[in-house]
């Protein structure tokens, strides 16, 4: 099933700013002409499918804005499933934008933000899961990221959940066959092949549901907070941490000043670490603003470090911060370790790490640790994924167990076969391949001819 949309639309692919190929990039069905008009009258030669040409671009007015590469994608065999031609001129923002400016006056339309991916996906190109991989890839942060959205676009997730979905179609067909002949005792066999399907489809769906989990946190990313009072080390651990990352110590712009951002990559997932030096008594109002966004992001973060001095060890100031931590995921911190023998009384119930930031003994002990507090090993992650699919596969789940349950109660079977049908229509959304056509499908298929 192919469309094209009606409009034409346009935009420039490369990023903004200098570089050396700049592309203008159109879709939709006056993209040839378009573009060969873009050409000048003198080349109207017609474009020859997935070839590239050497061409001149001119403005309306004769004068000649650049010149490029010319390619001609007919559809349906392109990114978006209509005819996109790209024109590749050189990385010049003013040329772009002149170029823009005249492919719009010819009659293409702007396009708006995921315009070319949305209409890949309306196409049957990309499916809503491979489409969200785009987005994912162009925005990792870490090798790791980027290689799982990689094999998420390249179909490694929606695979698995098509498969699932396939699966539960053919349960389902068998669960609706079921309901014609319950008056004849087709009964106990019957019963125990859907059981045993649905026991195979759960342990199906609880290993993809922690793969998609895993997936989801390495496409989030972590954020670990360091608190703890003046003069602990925060600094000195934030940048032990940091520099053991090589090149990934990005400060992150647009901070505010209170706190103190920087990046790292730990086990391939990208993980903010967020230093929240006024957390203190507030003594004014600017003092209060900081100390309520310390408190802020003290709450989203993933994992809290609480750093305090071996060399003095557990101090009331200290006392009062652990009390003030929001519940979740935390360590404490004992910091400057190289200045005692042994490590200072941690406050009981509470789980230490002894280091040095400035030896840096320890801290790969700290390593580890946030790798596993943090719940994900991003190199092992065999795709990305989002929130969103993780409570589609949740939903599934939870679907097929009403299956279960109802199936053993044994009195309603159109129970079952609804539950299974809310269990497949979850996992269509991930996928956004619409199951109701599926189902008809399925169940029709099996009918015989002439019924
Ligand atoms: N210059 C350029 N590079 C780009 C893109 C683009 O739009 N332009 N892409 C945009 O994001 C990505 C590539 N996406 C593409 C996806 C499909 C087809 C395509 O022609 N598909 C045909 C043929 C497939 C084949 O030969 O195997 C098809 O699917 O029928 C082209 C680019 C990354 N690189
Ligand atoms: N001996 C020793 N000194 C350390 C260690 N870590 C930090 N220091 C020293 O402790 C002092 C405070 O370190 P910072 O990293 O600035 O501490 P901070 O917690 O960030 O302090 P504020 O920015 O005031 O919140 C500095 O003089 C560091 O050199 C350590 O592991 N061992």
């Amino acid at each position: 099933m192919d469309y094209q949309q009606g409009d034409t639309i346009v935009a420039i692919a490369t990023p903004p700013g200098e570089g050396g190929v700049g592309i203008l990039r159109f879709s939709g069905p006056q993209a040839p002409s378009i573009a060969t008009a873009l050409c000048g009258r003198r080349s109207a030669k017609p474009l020859t499918p997935r070839h590239a040409h050497f061409r001149r671009f001119y403005a309306r007015d004769g004068s000649l804005i650049d010149h490029g590469i010319v390619l001609y994608f007919p559809a349906p065999n392109s990114y978006t499933g209509e005819t996109v031609v790209e024109l590749q001129g050189h990385g010049s923002p003013l040329a772009l934008a002149s170029l823009l400016t005249e492919a719009i006056a010819l009659g293409a339309r702007a396009a708006r933000a995921g315009e070319f991916s949305e209409r890949a996906f309306l196409n049957g190109r990309l499916d809503l899961a491979q489409a969200e991989a785009v987005a994912d890839l162009i925005h990792a942060r870490s090798d790791a990221q980027a290689r799982a959205a990689a094999a998420s676009l390249e179909g490694a997730f929606s695979q698995a959940v098509d498969d699932i979905h396939g699966q539960l179609l053919r349960l389902l067909a068998l669960a609706e066959a079921g309901l014609d002949f319950s008056e004849e005792d087709l009964g106990d066999a019957h019963a125990q092949a859907i059981s045993d399907s649905l026991v195979r489809l759960d342990a199906q769906v609880a290993h993809l549901l922690k793969q998609a989990q895993q997936g989801a946190r390495l496409a989030r990313g972590g954020r670990v907070v360091l608190a703890g009072r003046p003069n602990v080390g925060k600094s000195s651990l934030m940048n032990a941490l940091a520099r053991r990352e090589s090149a990934i110590v990005t400060a992150i712009p647009g901070t505010t000043r209170d706190l103190l951002r920087e990046e790292i990559i730990l086990g391939g997932l990208p993980v903010e670490l967020v230093d929240t030096a006024g957390l203190r008594e507030a003594t004014d109002a600017v003092e209060a603003e900081g100390v309520a966004r310390a408190r802020n992001i003290l709450h989203s973060a993933q994992l809290i470090l609480l750093v305090a001095d071996a060399s003095t060890g557990w101090q009331s100031e200290d006392e009062v911060i652990l009390r003030d931590l929001p519940e979740g995921p935390r360590r404490i911190i004992w910091n400057k370790m190289d200045l005692v023998s042994a490590p200072p009384a941690t406050p009981t119930g509470e789980e230490a790490i002894t280091l040095s930031a400035q030896t840096g003994a320890g801290l790969d002990t700290l390593h580890c640790s946030l790798i596993e507090a943090l719940g994900v090993q991003g190199d092992s992650c065999p795709f990305s994924a989002r929130r969103r699919h993780v409570e589609a596969l949740e939903s599934c789940a939870h679907r097929l167990g009403i299956a279960g349950d109802t199936l053993r109660l044994g009195d309603a079977p159109e129970l079952v076969a609804q539950s299974l049908r809310e269990a497949a229509a979850a996992l269509a959304g991930i996928t956004g391949h619409m199951d109701v056509e599926d189902i008809l499908g399925e169940i029709f298929s099996r009918f015989c001819i002439g019924k």
